[in-house]
């Protein structure tokens, strides 16, 4: 794969490590059998026979969207006609030399024949040309219902996973496989028109051979000919052995600092998000020189993975001992037409012909045999990505959790209305290691808090305050000791119902890319569900009217109403805007190539303005709008919640902002139990009933403000920090 070092492990025998350019690959040799690393055809047809059932499964999906059929039957009738046509276009040449042989042997042209052929040859020229449009014609609509089709497909194994399964890496890949390769295709459409591509050549070949022996038979030298054609044509065939990439077991890496920093300073020149900071600071020049240093250290090995894989495989298969073969053979055809020619000179005009239409044949037929070839390298690839697309529907999620059945476990609580009353909390000798870390992110951690509480947890950054909230809410399983929600086990308990018992807003909450009332809207799941359900048969959004009231009493809680209603478009303002418009590659204020002026403010007069900036809101009101989120189910909505956790709910927030909300959730909690992680002392700490105070992944001091005070550990000192600071 390169000429770099390999290099065996003595702890592990089966790892092989390979340099590709700047990049580390790691295989596990025992993944691929030998004779596919030899013989890439062998890993191609394991593939393809895997991959059957699903392509199998597909094809029965496909059929059964609606309007699939008829395309489909349509779209297969014009392939199959259409691979007929180079075998007729090939007749006629055939006609046509017999044509010049007659003409050569009697002196005399058979003209009703001539005109024959040449009306047979454009009759199949318009066929073919017609045959193409009729295709494109039928493949549009047909490729855009299967893309609709398995974009839901996608969408539904893409929201079923939890967060360390989705974070992984390899997770990752294997959905980037299954998903098509460019916005124009699709993954199940390209497996239809590859599989149908490989039968269709292989229909035109069987064609076209017959036909090309026909046109041989008569022919003095016409088989030696087509043996130096053939030959030429297979010679100048490059064929890459990636199967080990395709289908082994790998990790490729990289340690290259210049490299990294490559992709850092590319990153962080591009992306809009870093260019306030850039001009700020006046950064540009200075990261166009690091990147022009740091480029011209690995300018010959950097790229990405692939393309250097790529690039280096291509390389070493490029120049081989067939090379020179190639070359000799390219001129042999004309060299015996010559020797012909000067043997029988009388033969001139026939051997031109034949030696065009033979070479120029074969050729052909050899290109369509071999792409016949390299196509099961092609469709292997394709039918394994059909493959990916149904097994990613099942990749199993790391939270010991079923998503596709999210009513298995231990129904919770037993009385509903028993919510309101909060629900208790235990932690007994919890560890937990964050996948992929070496570290413990908790360590031996043990605390109870009883129905209707408040918990603070204090502690620097990095302690695991986070942590705890993110196990609550199950995200991730301890790897150790037990946490019980009313004395049960949380790994019992049905999932669906432990997320609707609690609510939940993170330190690095998100908005999504939606409008400001979906946003608040989504932080009360049951009630959106109810209402998508109506919706489905009204066709309308399931934000409905009705909701907008309990929407605007969230955004007022939150602190958010204010300045939403200033907004121009209100609630229904897109934060970040999915979708933007397109502009013409040249700026206001600029000419055209033509000498126009560039002034876009007509345009955007008469489309009623445009969508080209996303509305900058400040990040205390991001957090606002967060918090409305919360306050919408676990305050507005009658389907209460037992328990409110809030990971740094005031971070954003001014002074005032952050003493009128804590007022705010005191007063509207009623008796839920309540868990907030925080930097600040103070306004919150002195109600709770419980402060866990953290260091080091672990609970180093717990009790009530006074208790602790009294202690005069370490949170005592703090306290004292933060309150010298007002004095
Ligand atoms: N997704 C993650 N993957 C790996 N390690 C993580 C992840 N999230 C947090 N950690 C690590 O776990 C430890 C605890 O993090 P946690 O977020 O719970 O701290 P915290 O006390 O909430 O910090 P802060 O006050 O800064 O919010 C830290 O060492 C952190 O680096």
């Amino acid at each position: 794969m390169s000429k770099s070092k390999k290099k065996s492990f003595k702890k592990y025998p089966n790892i092989k490590h390979t340099k590709v350019g700047v990049w580390d690959l790691y295989e596990d040799t025992a993944a691929i059998p030998p004779s596919a690393r030899i013989w890439p055809g062998f890993s191609s047809g394991m593939v393809i026979v895997k991959a059957a059932p699903y392509v199998w499964r597909m094809i029965k999906d496909v059929a059964s969207i609606r309007e699939c059929w008829s395309l489909l039957l349509g779209y297969l009738a014009v392939e199959f006609m259409a691979c007929l046509m180079p075998a007729l276009s090939l007749y006629y040449s055939g006609q046509l030399i017999s044509i010049v042989q007659t003409a050569v042997d009697h002196r005399k042209v058979d003209t009703s024949l001539l005109m024959r052929v040449a009306v047979g040859n454009m009759v199949a020229s318009l066929a073919s040309r017609t045959l193409q449009y009729a295709q494109q014609r039928i493949a549009t609509p047909l490729h855009l219902h299967i893309k609709a089709y398995y974009s839901v497909h996608i969408f539904h194994a893409m929201s079923r996973l939890d967060v360390p399964t989705f974070e992984d890496p390899a997770v990752q890949r294997q959905i980037e496989l299954s998903l098509p390769r460019h916005a124009h295709s699709s993954t199940a459409f390209d497996a239809v028109t590859a599989s149908l591509r490989v039968i269709t050549t292989a229909i035109q070949l069987i064609s076209q051979f017959t036909i090309l022996l026909n046109v041989l038979q008569d022919q003095p030298d016409g088989l030696l000919l087509a043996i130096f054609s053939f030959a030429h044509a297979f010679f100048q065939r490059t064929e890459v052995n990636m199967s080990s990439i395709q289908h082994g077991i790998w990790v490729a890496s990289t340690k290259n600092e210049d490299y990294i920093r490559t992709e850092g300073l590319k990153r962080a020149i591009g992306n809009p998000a870093h260019r306030k900071e850039i001009v700020a600071a006046g950064l540009g020049a200075y990261l166009l020189e690091e990147y022009r240093h740091a480029l011209s250290r690995i300018a010959d090995k950097t790229g990405d993975f692939f393309e250097v894989l790529d690039t280096q495989a291509r390389l070493k298969d490029g120049f081989s001992k067939f090379t020179i073969f190639q070359e000799i053979l390219r001129g042999l055809p004309e060299i015996i037409f010559t020797l012909r020619a000067v043997q029988k000179p009388s033969t001139i005009p026939l051997s031109l012909v034949s030696l065009n239409l033979i070479t120029q044949t074969t050729k052909a037929f050899t290109f369509q045999a071999f792409s016949l070839y390299d196509d099961t390298g092609a469709i292997a690839d394709k039918l394994n990505a059909v493959r990916l697309l149904y097994k990613i529907i099942k990749i199993p999620n790391r939270v010991n959790i079923d998503y596709d059945s999210p009513y298995l476990g231990t129904s919770f609580p037993e009385e509903n209305s028993s919510l309101s009353m909060g629900v208790s909390v235990e932690f007994r000798d919890v560890s937990f290691i964050y996948p992929g870390s070496t570290s413990y992110a908790l360590k031996n951690v043990s605390f109870k808090l009883g129905k209707g509480q408040l918990c603070v947890i204090v502690g620097n950054n990095g302690s695991g305050k986070s942590t705890i909230l993110k196990l609550i809410s199950r995200l991730y399983d301890p790897a150790e000791g037990q946490i019980l929600i009313n004395d049960i086990d949380i790994r019992t308990l049905r999932l669906s119902d432990l997320r609707r018992a609690i609510s939940v807003l993170f330190q690095d909450y998100t908005l999504f890319p939606l409008s400001i009332r979906d946003n608040i809207a989504l932080g009360d799941l049951p009630s959106l569900m109810s209402s998508s359900e109506s919706c489905i048969s009204s066709s309308s959004s399931s934000t409905t009217k009705s909701d907008l009231s309990k929407i605007r009493l969230a955004a007022k809680l939150g602190g958010a109403a204010s300045f939403i209603e200033r907004l121009p478009e209100g609630y229904d303002t897109y934060l970040d805007k999915p979708v933007q418009d397109y502009f013409s590659p040249v700026p206001d204020g600029s000419k055209n190539v033509f000498g126009r002026l560039v002034d876009y403010g007509s345009i955007k007069g008469a489309m009623g303005g445009t969508s080209e900036h996303n509305r900058g809101l400040s990040g205390g009101q991001m957090q606002r709008i967060a918090l409305s989120r919360t306050f919408m189910r676990s305050v507005v909505s009658e389907d209460a919640v037992g328990m409110l956790l809030f990971d740094e709910p005031s971070a954003s927030l001014d002074p005032t902002a952050e003493h009128d909300l804590f007022e705010r959730l005191r007063k509207l909690r009623g008796s839920k139990t309540m868990i907030f992680s925080s930097h600040r002392f103070g306004n919150l700490t002195r109600h709770a009933d419980l402060i866990l105070y953290m260091h080091e992944s672990a609970v180093v001091e717990e009790g009530r403000h006074d208790e602790l005070l009294k202690k005069e550990g370490e949170y005592a000192r703090i306290w004292m920090l933060q309150a010298q600071a007002f004095l």
